[in-house]
């Protein structure tokens, strides 16, 4: 973890949820309202006139409170690598825009703050349901009071979400995953929020996520953070130190990591 004090840090915490807040309010205005939106990849990856006007938004908040820190971000023209050194931002206006776009309220933004590419703050912000994560090195609050993960091992009490997917070349894989849990644990959940759902890992409310393959920073930086700060871990799949770019992302409560990491592998023909 970065060394950083604590006054910094809790100044970028408020920093990071107040950016939120802002991005969070503007795309709020067009939720349910029936607005429409494009596609970029395919089908399901909508963007909208939200995810561009928020990431906007929180672009103009951040150059003014924070100036010395590089952006990055999901939409528009914004840069899309993390670098790896200094400090710098990693938006995402709108985590969940199939939800967004389908009047569903499971939708989050999210922003990471980070020193040579590691994560020092972050905060999601569902406005739609009323949660707001936050998390500075070694504390994750919910809606102001402190959270940790869940302390269950028992693997038929573990609810577990898988957070990659969408993309057709994945399927296999993700076919692999949720027998896994189907079969071994006890339920699953899909939320459409990758950042939403790690969230819920460092908060207690579900016990890990994963994904078996390489994710973008917008969708990954500051739900890693939280779980770490929640007291959980998250590794790759051959269990190094999760990094913006590795190659899959294995969240959990900490407990149950090694057991989950050896039966993806195990599942997966993984060497
Ligand atoms: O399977 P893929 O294509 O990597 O996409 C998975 C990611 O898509 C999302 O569900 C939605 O992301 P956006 O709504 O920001 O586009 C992420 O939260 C999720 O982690
Ligand atoms: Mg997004």
């Amino acid at each position: 973890m970065n060394e950083i004090d604590e006054e910094t840090a809790a100044g970028l915490r408020s920093i990071a949820r107040e950016a939120a807040e802002s991005g969070a309010e503007i795309a709020c205005t067009d939720f349910r309202e029936g607005i429409g939106n494009d596609f970029k990849r395919d089908q399901m990856d909508p963007v909208s006139r939200a995810d561009r006007e928020a990431q906007d938004r929180i672009v103009e908040i951040l150059a003014e409170r924070d100036p010395a820190a590089a952006i990055v971000g999901e939409e528009n023209d914004a840069e899309k690598t993390v670098p790896d050194s200094g400090p710098a931002w990693i938006i995402d206006p709108i985590d969940g825009t199939n939800n967004f776009v389908r009047g569903n309220r499971l939708w989050g933004v999210s922003l990471a703050r980070t020193v040579d590419g590691e994560p020092v703050a972050a905060a999601t912000v569902l406005p739609a349901i009323g949660d707001t994560y936050t998390a500075g090195p070694g504390v994750v609050e919910r809606n102001g009071v402190e959270c940790s993960v869940s302390e269950r091992t028992v693997p038929s009490s573990l609810i577990v979400a898988p957070i990659f997917g969408l993309k057709q070349r994945d399927r296999d894989d993700y076919n692999v995953v949720t027998s896994y849990i189907h079969e071994e644990l006890g339920d699953l959940r899909r939320l459409g929020s990758g950042q939403t759902s790690m969230a819920m890992v460092a908060c207690g409310e579900i016990d890990a996520a994963i994904s078996t393959v390489h994710m973008t920073a917008w969708d990954t930086v500051a739900g890693a953070h939280m779980v770490r700060a929640g007291g959980g871990r998250v590794t790759d799949l051959a269990g190094d130190r999760w990094r913006h770019d590795s190659d899959s992302l294995v969240a959990t409560n900490g407990e149950i990591h090694e057991d989950v990491l050896s039966a993806l592998r195990d599942r997966l023909d993984w060497d």
